[in-house]
């Protein structure tokens, strides 16, 4: 850490309980507020236990899940995930789940016993960041897929994110759909595109911003010996570059400017072509100055791996508390001088490191005390080392 980093605040989960999840009828882990290695063969449920725990932020969890989707299939229908914490306001309860037949609406969120008004009141508490292996295509894979990735950069810092992710892909469907109607009112379509304009910009700012704030920190903490490159990173897209350069009313009325101007082709093509829902993040190995989709698939991992510290650390110092680490298989993919790394650095950094793995050999060289527990549907059996 350098000295402009005042040491983060550990936030710890001391006890997680899930009901109806995925495949676990009830399951009850006490970590006393270690890291934890959560270790069974394949299919036992382990990544389902880091999914429950990645729902205790607001989003839509690390497998991007629908709510229905996360209810134990053979249950009654509704699930819950709940968790005691250590940290910021010192002991705390918060949970979230949906109820028996309500799976299609919001979830619920209790804070403290108390009905939260949003998803959102979970980040006062906790922040959460992961890497899951089908993160590993990202810097190959589609530019939709980086979006969702950034869009989660953002949601961590910025907890407002979803909801105006949310809405501005609304906005922009109630768009395209009035363009395919059959002589729509224009003024319509001007309400519409206005509202689109607005979200449009906010969303574009928000990514901006948490691309410039990473950019920065990556560059004042880089280090050439690093086991993870320092990656370079930016946003292209014509409302990424108008907003850097000027001012976002105007940016505003440019856009909306635009739609008018492009309906004709929107209506042809079905949607709405231009936008920040088109935009996409370039990712390029620093040390290297190539772009990581041309890097090896290792470099591309350590690559990634350093971009998700960098952001953990982010985090941190924007929140003033360490991010919790959901880290699925990620040991199985390292040589042992990596993971050891990757590890002391999530340390470093105060987190407490949640991770998956099949062989308990893997967990065997990590620094500090972890909580190791074999898993089976519905059972967190305590191992010793
Ligand atoms: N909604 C659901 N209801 C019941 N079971 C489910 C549900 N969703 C997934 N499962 C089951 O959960 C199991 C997968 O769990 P998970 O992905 O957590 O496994 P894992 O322990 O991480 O395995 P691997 O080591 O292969 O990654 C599968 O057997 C799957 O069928």
């Amino acid at each position: 850490m350098t000295a402009t980093d005042s040491a983060p605040l550990r936030v710890a989960i001391h006890r997680l309980r899930l009901t109806q999840f995925r495949n676990h009828p009830t399951l009850d882990i006490v970590t006393g507020g270690r890291d934890v290695a959560l270790i069974g063969p394949n299919g036992a449920g382990k990544t389902n236990i880091l999914e429950a725990v990645s729902m205790l932020a607001p989003g839509r969890g690390l497998r991007r899940a629908t709510l229905p989707e996360l209810s134990r299939a053979e249950g009654p229908g509704g699930w819950t995930v709940s968790a005691d914490l250590e940290g910021a306001f010192g002991e705390a309860k918060i949970g979230t789940g949906t109820e028996q037949g309500e799976g299609e609406g919001g979830r619920k969120v209790r804070i403290n016993g108390a009905n939260a008004p949003s998803a959102g009141a979970l980040s006062d508490h906790l922040r959460i960041v992961w890497l899951t292996p089908s993160m590993d295509g990202l810097f190959s894979g589609s530019a939709g897929d980086r979006r969702r990735f950034l869009d989660r950069l953002v949601l961590a810092v910025d907890p407002d994110h979803g909801t105006r992710v949310s809405a501005f892909e609304r906005a922009l469907r109630s768009r395209n759909r009035l363009l395919e109607e059959p002589g729509s009112d224009p003024r319509w379509l001007d309400a519409v595109e206005r509202e689109v304009a607005e979200l449009a910009v906010a969303t574009a700012a928000a990514r901006i911003d948490t691309v410039g704030r990473l950019s920065a920190l990556i560059a004042e903490t880089r280090d050439d010996d690093d086991a993870f490159p320092h990656a370079e990173i930016s946003l292209g897209g014509w409302m990424e570059g108008e907003i850097e350069g000027g001012n976002a009313a105007d940016v505003e009325d440019a856009y909306r400017g635009r739609l008018r101007d492009l309906r004709n082709r929107d209506r042809a093509a079905g949607r709405t072509i231009e936008g920040p829902h088109a935009s996409d993040l370039s990712v390029g190995h620093g040390r290297k100055q190539a772009p990581a989709a041309r890097c090896s698939t290792g470099e591309q991992k350590a690559l990634l791996l350093g971009l998700v510290l960098a952001h953990a650390r982010l985090v941190a110092r924007l929140s003033g508390s360490a991010p919790v680490a959901l880290l699925d298989e990620v040991s199985a993919h390292l040589d042992p001088q990596r993971r050891r790394a990757l590890y002391e650095r999530l340390q470093q950094l105060g987190s407490q490191v949640w991770m998956t793995g099949a062989d308990p050999a893997l967990f065997d060289s990590l620094p500090g005390e972890t909580a190791r527990f074999a898993i089976s549907s519905g059972h967190a059996e305590p191992m010793q080392k």
